[in-house]
């Protein structure tokens, strides 16, 4: 069994004796820990077991109560390690489990397999009476991280924003700091509730409907809002523009890469493989390198600092500021969009609109964890001859083909096979999908195509 997937320990109805567990297995890594924990229903009871864990093994543990993951990873730098309660973007019956370095980036694999190892041998050796840990609070987290981040954004414009917090985590953090920085905030789903009943999690069109509805409202009466919408955690944001339209990932990374290149003259981005091809594009005259990892901020950390990176985007919304700190930060990055906006003086769908689009899809096929590697083989080996050409395998199989490129790769924080296509014309984008989808479905042994927007 493996435990760690994308985005560490991510599972529906999460075991607290798996934290227990896990909790065990990290006091024999580190000597003291800080926990922290988004709003799920179940958020207590994980945090619970895990600190029993880390006791029953002999570490300290502190404890800085609801906040979102960028204030963990910031906090973490205190302590050996952190650790992070949550499953991001996932339904509510999902809870989940990340381990953070004090450096602020997430626990690398081999690091999560030395805690595997320790997990499945149990071979556990409790602490004596006299040697168990101890737990203290800190209450001064969340003020502490606003702090820091207050001290390093710089925006002189009173913009408006609306903040969409999904009823999640950053709820307790979002709104203050677009408060605090001059903006004028209009805060939606922004009160705790591990139900997440304003919305589902996932910042997507479908999920934040009624926030981007609300956005044109406004702005037709002369309003000139934004918004910004977090995911469960807020280490993860997506903005939505003046003209209530959920701005593209992919170009939303593409611009904002080429202000970090214009604004710092840093000519390395770091993306992953599932990004488009328009960020290359749209930095093509400034020289620009652009490093391409498997997904997952873990990755993306990871060569910001094997190539000296300021700057890690995902398409997913998952953006980290290295020159801040390494813990991706969707709180950190809104704010950022707000300086980007200063700095040319334009407006956000200006600033969208100047940037080339291809036909970018993205659907999921419902597939079990345990069929994922089955799943996987079939398509690498049928798909040679599908699309002939072998594919790259750095994450997934992705085949490039003429005119675009299919990625089809198993999720790692949820039950499903992603495939992700771009192209420069409609056909051969519908083409590649259907073709990825049904590849997929044989995989599965289904016969009948079956997806749902991502
Ligand atoms: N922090 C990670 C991101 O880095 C990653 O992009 C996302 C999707 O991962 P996957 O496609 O494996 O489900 O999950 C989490 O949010
Ligand atoms: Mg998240």
């Amino acid at each position: 069994m493996k435990l760690f997937g994308t985005s560490g320990i991510r599972m529906k109805n999460l075991d607290p004796e798996i934290a227990y567990k896990v909790g065990f297995a990290l006091s024999k890594k580190v000597n003291n820990v800080v926990i922290g924990r988004d709003t799920r229903t179940t958020g207590k009871l994980i945090e619970s077991a895990l600190i029993a864990g880390l006791l029953n093994g002999g570490s300290e543990v502190v404890t800085i109560g609801m906040v979102p993951t960028p204030v963990l990873g910031f906090s973490a730098r205190e302590y050996d390690a952190g650790v992070m309660i949550t499953a991001s973007h996932n339904p509510p019956e999902y809870n989940g489990i990340k381990i953070f370095n004090n450096d602020g980036t997430a626990y690398r694999p081999s690091q999560e397999e030395e805690i595997e190892n320790i997990v499945f041998s149990n071979g556990f050796k409790r602490a004596s009476w006299d040697c168990v840990g101890d737990v203290w609070e800190d209450k001064r987290a969340l003020k502490k991280y606003m702090d820091f981040i207050l001290k390093n954004v710089n925006i002189e414009t009173k913009f408006n924003v609306v903040v969409d917090c999904c009823n999640a985590s950053g709820s307790l953090v979002s709104p203050y700091l677009f408060t605090d920085v001059g903006c004028h905030v209009i805060s939606v789903n922004a009160h705790v509730d591990g139900r997440f009943i304003g919305r589902m999690p996932e910042p997507n069109e479908k999920n934040l409907k009624n926030t981007m509805a609300m956005i044109k409202g406004l702005n037709n009466k002369d309003g000139n809002y934004i918004g910004i919408a977090h995911d469960g955690d807020a280490d993860r944001m997506i903005a939505i523009d003046e003209k209530g339209r959920m701005t593209d990932f992919d170009k939303l990374l593409a611009a904002f890469s080429r202000y970090i290149v214009e604004k710092t003259g840093k000519k390395i981005i770091i993306t992953t493989v599932d990004a488009s091809m328009v960020i290359d594009e749209y930095l093509e005259d400034l020289n620009v390198k652009v490093i391409r990892t498997k997904v997952g901020d873990v990755a993306v950390s990871e060569a910001m600092q094997k190539y000296n990176a300021l700057f890690g985007g995902e398409p997913s919304g998952t953006w980290i500021h290295g020159d801040i700190h390494l813990t991706p930060d969707g709180i950190l990055s809104g704010l950022r969009i707000l300086e980007m906006m200063e700095f040319y003086g334009k407006k956000l769908y200006e600033i969208m609109d100047e940037i080339p689009s291809y036909i970018n899809l993205r659907e999921k096929v419902s597939c079990e964890d345990e069929k994922k590697k089955k799943v996987m083989e079939y398509v690498i080996e049928k798909g040679e001859s599908l699309f002939k050409t072998t594919p790259e395998t750095v994450d997934g199989a992705r085949f490039n083909v003429e005119g675009g490129w299919v990625l089809i790769r198993p999720s790692g924080t949820e039950p499903y096979v992603r495939v992700r296509v771009e192209a420069k014309d409609n056909k051969t984008a519908k083409e590649l999908l259907e073709k990825g989808i049904k590849l997929v479905n044989e995989g599965l042994k289904l016969g009948s195509v079956q997806y749902e927007y991502w």
